[in-house]
């Protein structure tokens, strides 16, 4: 494309500097002749192998109006030219990803990012249309004042998945492969099998956990995967040394059916989550890090990349294998950043500053909810055993985020073990079925087993009110592996007020009851 000459003035529009371009055609920075409007001119000529403007000009007005889906303003052809004129927007991630010397971006743009892309594949899904082709190139920030809002573009592999009497499309081997290898979902690189919902956010898990990879996810270094098994390592592996949120959005992407709709808010909730749970106060689309925070980040990975975590005896390549963090440390900032070994950083756009972030960082909580963990495990009594368990309380409620994480499970757990029979085998509290390799109509039983909130409010003061007369630590630890059951089911696990007081009154009553 690169060599084709375009002409100054296409349709309405002066032609100016280029933006980017693509296989078909290129992308360039225009003026309207009259109003003096800026847009974007996308052209193509008429004869490109592969006329995606064509098809675009037929999308386009299915997702208008969406947040971060730019406006169509024109479109036509102009002698051998095909354009479509639309907003102008900013950098595309990709770009950004470059200029961060393909380093890594930090865990607040990353969170950002999935929800913002949950959000425009929500959308677009809305509007019955599949994007087909998620990849950093297709997700562009937009200009001030929209600079923090992050743009879906390229429309060109788009596909309705639903048909005018909105019936899914059907689930059949495709003839041949549509969208971009790096980021393609496994069944629809290497199965053939048709694209849906799941396939997009697929794509977005891929896109997340490559822009926390220092380096990005080893297929888009070492080539393209060819086959299944290059492509289809473990979400663990993949995603190792990252928080559970990028694994588990990975799995459950994968665990979805092909006409499912995906739980988008859920995910969107576990991320904003996430981000308080770094600490971050309020959630800003992009924003950028703070040294501070970059360091802390940097000391967050250098310390998983010590962990030595299971699961390479199987001899696959570990992707996400993150042993380069500590050459690469420090490197951290937002959308970001650094080239390593230069001063200069790339700001989007400025943040708050780290002295307004919450109190308890997401490491610290984990790592204060590990030490009680350790310290319940090895309790004598039941006054160490309720003082731990007000301190439990305490470190959740100074946490930002209402989700009881893994270490929170593990104090239950502990707690269980100790108030049950430390030598007997409890089955820890929290289900992996996040985890395990379950299968999908197990999955969506367990999400249908998911009691409605008025009922799991009549649970917990059930097991509030039973703990009240409990008159023994067998009975407590009974009604702790139940409260643990009943957040587990919960949307999100996430622990309510009446759930605190529950652990409130376990603290109480660990100092009347009979051992
Ligand atoms: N509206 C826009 N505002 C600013 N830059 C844009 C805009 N649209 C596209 N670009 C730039 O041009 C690049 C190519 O755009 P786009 O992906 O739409 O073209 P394409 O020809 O379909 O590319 P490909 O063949 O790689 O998919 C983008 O990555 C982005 O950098």
């Amino acid at each position: 494309m690169s060599n084709m000459s375009f002409p100054p003035q296409i349709g309405n529009y002066l032609l100016g500097q280029a933006l980017g371009s693509g296989v078909s055609g290129s992308t360039f920075r225009a003026t309207h002749i009259h109003t003096g409007q800026v847009i974007a001119l996308k052209v193509q000529s008429l004869d490109a192998s592969y006329p995606s403007n064509s098809h675009e000009r037929v999308v386009y007005p299915m997702l208008q109006g969406g947040a971060g889906i730019p406006t169509l303003w024109a479109s036509g052809i102009w002698g051998r030219w095909d354009f479509l004129a639309m907003d102008l927007l900013g950098n595309s991630l990709d770009r950004l990803y470059r200029k961060s010397g393909k380093n890594m971006m930090d865990l607040r743009s990353a969170c950002s990012f999935a929800i913002q892309l949950i959000s425009r594949l929500e959308f677009m899904h809305s509007r019955g249309v599949l994007h087909r082709d998620v990849q950093l190139g297709n997700c562009v920030i937009g200009r001030e004042p929209k600079h923090e809002t992050i743009y879906m573009i390229d429309f060109g592999f788009a596909k309705r998945y639903l048909d005018g009497k909105q019936k899914h499309i059907a689930n059949r081997a495709e003839r041949s492969f549509v969208g971009n290898y790096y980021f393609s979902s496994v069944n629809v690189h290497c199965r053939g099998k048709t694209c849906s919902r799941r396939d997009d956010l697929e794509s977005a898990a891929l896109l997340l956990i490559h822009i926390l990879t220092p380096g990005g996810l080893s297929w888009t270094r070492n080539g393209v995967p060819r086959d299944e098994v290059a492509h289809d390592p473990l979400p663990e592996d993949l995603a190792r040394g990252l928080p559970e949120e990028f694994e588990e959005f990975l799995r459950y992407c994968r665990s979805l059916s092909f006409a499912q709709k995906p739980d988008y808010a859920y995910w969107r909730e576990r991320f904003r989550d996430l981000a308080k749970d770094l600490g971050y106060k309020e959630h800003r689309p992009i924003h950028l890090a703070s040294a501070a925070a970059e360091a802390q980040l940097t000391g967050l990975l250098q310390g998983l990349a010590q962990l030595q975590i299971k699961g390479d005896h199987i001899g696959r390549p570990v992707l996400g294998d993150r042993k380069n963090v500590q050459g690469g440390g420090g490197n951290g900032g937002d959308l970001l950043l650094k080239k390593p070994g230069q001063a200069e950083v790339v700001v989007i756009s400025s943040g708050e500053s780290s002295g307004e972030y919450g109190p308890v960082h997401r490491h610290n909580k984990a790592a204060r909810i590990t030490k009680l963990t350790q310290a319940a495990g090895q309790a004598a009594d039941n006054r160490v055993l309720a003082r731990l368990t007000e301190d439990f309380v305490k470190v959740l409620r100074n946490s930002n985020s209402r989700t009881l994480t893994r270490e929170g499970f593990g104090f239950l757990d502990a707690l269980h073990k100790q108030l049950a029979d430390p030598s007997v085998f409890i089955v820890p509290l929290r289900s992996s079925k996040t985890r395990s390799s379950r299968s999908q109509r197990d999955q969506e039983s367990a999400a249908a087993a998911e009691d409605a909130p008025h009922e799991r409010r009549s649970r917990l003061n059930g097991l509030c009110a039973s703990l009240e007369k409990a008159q023994d630590n067998k009975t407590v630890a009974g009604l702790v592996a139940e409260f643990g059951a009943l957040i587990d089911r919960t949307a999100g696990r996430k622990l309510t007020k009446d759930g605190v007081v529950f652990l409130e009154i376990v603290a109480d009553r660990l100092l009347v009851v009979r051992v």
